[in-house]
């Protein structure tokens, strides 16, 4: 075992994702503390590793079948990146990527494995996570006893610049592709775009969003209303989406879109840390809703325990005024 704490990045298009610069951020705090480095596996094209500037370490696995993202590539790269590298501590996105790898690398390379983490300490030589149960209503310390362990990393937990300042010295090490990678079973067919046509949520400075609060399609009429008052588009969390009551280009979220406008008002919206993460960076985050305890506050500036169905009209007449 070392010292060291790895990232997996992760990138589309040829560009790193905003997440991994945040995990590299946290990777390089722990390994300072422990007196270890902070490396990032990197699979796919090799001129990718301009991007990680800020990593010590860049463990580079160049190969077609490592192009595209799938469970069964990434899993068998890296698994034979951690034989070489043995890190005290991988950093994952708890997004698709690191939610698909996390537990089936627990299982693999025999590590404990703590989902969920918005936040990170080294505690001595211990990780201590604290990490999100039951939609974010409880949270949970864990402490990640043992020689090594995994972290899925809400997006968002983690400011990105220090991820992405420049390391003082960088060794890029260029990984041999393991054999099994010529005999994969799953590859990506295709991507499948949203459908285009409808407004752009992430172009909006403000928005106004509404969730299952709403109860009903005849309802959003009232939230359209002030949406139309505000001049705002009106943005939704997921099940109002899955009901069909709103365009999938509505949707924000981990599954959804990631918006980050100048002001966010949330109706009716919990704030599941699948939401959360599509709408955390706004720069101003208002709230509504009839539960006082409800995650959303823990990132709303503002907020009002009022019912929804007396907010909005009262709001809609005073902007009106
Ligand atoms: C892999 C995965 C991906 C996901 N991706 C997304 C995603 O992209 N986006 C997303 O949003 N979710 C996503 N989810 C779902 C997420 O976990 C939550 O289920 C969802 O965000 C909950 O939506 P909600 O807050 O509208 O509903 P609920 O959690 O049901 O919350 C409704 C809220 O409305 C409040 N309320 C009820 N009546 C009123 C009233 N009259 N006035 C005011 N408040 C009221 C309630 O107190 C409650 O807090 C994903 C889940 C998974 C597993």
């Amino acid at each position: 075992m070392s010292d060291n704490v790895l990232v997996l990045a992760e990138h589309i298009g040829g560009q790193l994702s905003e997440s991994s610069y945040e995990l590299l951020g946290k990777a390089k705090e722990l390994a300072a503390a422990w007196g270890g480095k902070a490396e990032v596996a990197l699979f796919g094209p090799s001129d990718l590793v301009s991007q990680v500037e800020g990593a010590d370490v860049v463990v580079s696995m160049d190969h077609p079948a490592l192009a595209d993202y799938t469970c069964e590539g990434y899993e068998t790269a890296l698994l034979s990146v951690l034989a070489e590298r043995a890190p005290r501590l991988v950093l994952l996105s708890n997004a698709t990527v690191g939610l698909d790898l996390g537990a089936a690398l627990s299982v693999l390379w025999d590590a404990p494995l703590a989902a969920y983490v918005g936040d990170l300490r080294a505690e001595g030589d211990t990780p201590v996570a604290t990490c999100q149960v039951m939609g974010g209503k409880v949270m949970a310390e864990v402490e990640l006893a043992g020689e090594r362990g995994i972290c899925t990393v809400l997006a968002g937990a983690f400011p990105a610049a220090a991820g992405q300042a420049p390391a003082v010295s960088q060794e890029v090490v260029t990984a041999a592709a393991p054999d099994e990678l010529e005999k994969l079973r799953m590859s990506l067919a295709r991507v499948i775009e949203p459908e285009g046509g409808d407004v752009n949520i992430t172009d909006a400075e403000l928005l106004v969003s509404v969730g299952r609060g709403i109860d009903s399609q005849d309802n959003l009429e009232l939230v359209q209303e002030l949406a139309d008052a505000l001049g705002a588009p009106l943005s939704a969390s997921r099940p109002v989406i899955d009901s069909g009551w709103l365009p999938k280009t509505r949707q924000v979220g981990k599954s959804g879109l990631k918006v980050k406008p100048k002001a966010y008002l949330a109706f009716g919206i919990s704030g599941a840390p699948e939401h959360l993460e599509g709408m955390r960076d706004a720069e101003l985050i208002i709230a509504c809703n009839t539960d006082e305890n409800a995650p959303i506050f823990d990132v709303a500036h503002y907020g009002s325990a009022e019912d929804l169905f007396d907010l909005v009209p009262a709001l809609v007449d005073k902007i009106k005024e």
